[in-house]
């Protein structure tokens, strides 16, 4: 399992706004939307290309395009839905299926409410795409419902995650690549994490 913090001066600075206690909405949307289009740029780069010829302004040219297995993008509602703008700017052609998940705010447990994938999930990378990766239990159901489906290949694209939701993932889906924006330190009380962005849902949505 590869742990993938994205170590760049772009996303540090947006990052660093995110985490502003009074950001407006429409503030939130746009820099969670921009950082998921760099995560996207590192979650790709093992993506296999292959040659091609074309016919270029001087005559024929080689060119290279992306080969081999398509991808979908895994939004978990709501919050990852303020990540796809992001991801399908730099992927246009990629199927969405979508996940629906809350986490029950007495026990933490993940609540599944909705599941609509498309087709052929077993030839499919599936992004999966939520800002935060928590206690981990929401990633693990997700997970667990995509393999269900035959998908065998998975990573995942978080703004922020927490070092226990990292430790869960690992124990119960070792194959499972995660690209996040911050490691940040602990889960408090209530499984939120510290520094964290608070309740990313409510900011994206406008909701509380
Ligand atoms: O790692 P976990 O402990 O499972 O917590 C993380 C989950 O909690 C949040 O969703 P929430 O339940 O608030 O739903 P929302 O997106 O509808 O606000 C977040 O967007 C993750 O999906
Ligand atoms: O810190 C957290 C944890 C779960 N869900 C959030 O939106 N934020
Ligand atoms: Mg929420």
């Amino acid at each position: 399992m590869a742990i993938v913090e994205i170590n760049h001066p772009l996303v540090k600075h947006k990052l660093g706004l995110l985490r502003e206690k009074d950001i407006s909405t429409k503030n939130f949307r746009e820099l969670a939307s921009e950082v998921a289009r760099l995560l996207t740029y590192e979650a790709t780069a093992d993506m296999e290309t292959e040659a091609y010829t074309i016919q270029g302004w001087n005559g024929p040219v080689r060119v290279e395009q992306i080969k081999g297995k398509k991808v979908t993008v895994v939004p978990i509602l709501r919050a990852g839905l303020g990540m796809m703008d992001g991801v399908l700017d730099l992927i246009p052609g990629a199927k969405v299926s979508v996940v629906g998940l809350y986490r029950d705010e007495e026990t933490l447990q993940p609540v599944p409410y909705f599941q609509k994938f498309t087709s052929n999930m077993a030839d499919r990378t599936a992004l999966i795409l939520d800002p935060m990766l928590a206690t981990g239990g929401s990633l693990i159901a997700c997970a667990d419902m995509l393999k269900k489906a035959g998908c065998r290949k998975i990573k995942g694209l978080f703004l922020v995650a927490a070092p226990e939701g990292i430790e869960k993932l690992q124990a119960t889906h070792p194959d499972i690549d995660i690209f996040v924006a911050a490691i940040d330190e602990r889960l408090n009380e209530n499984g939120y994490i510290l520094p964290g962005l608070g309740d990313a849902g409510d900011k994206i949505f406008g909701t509380k």
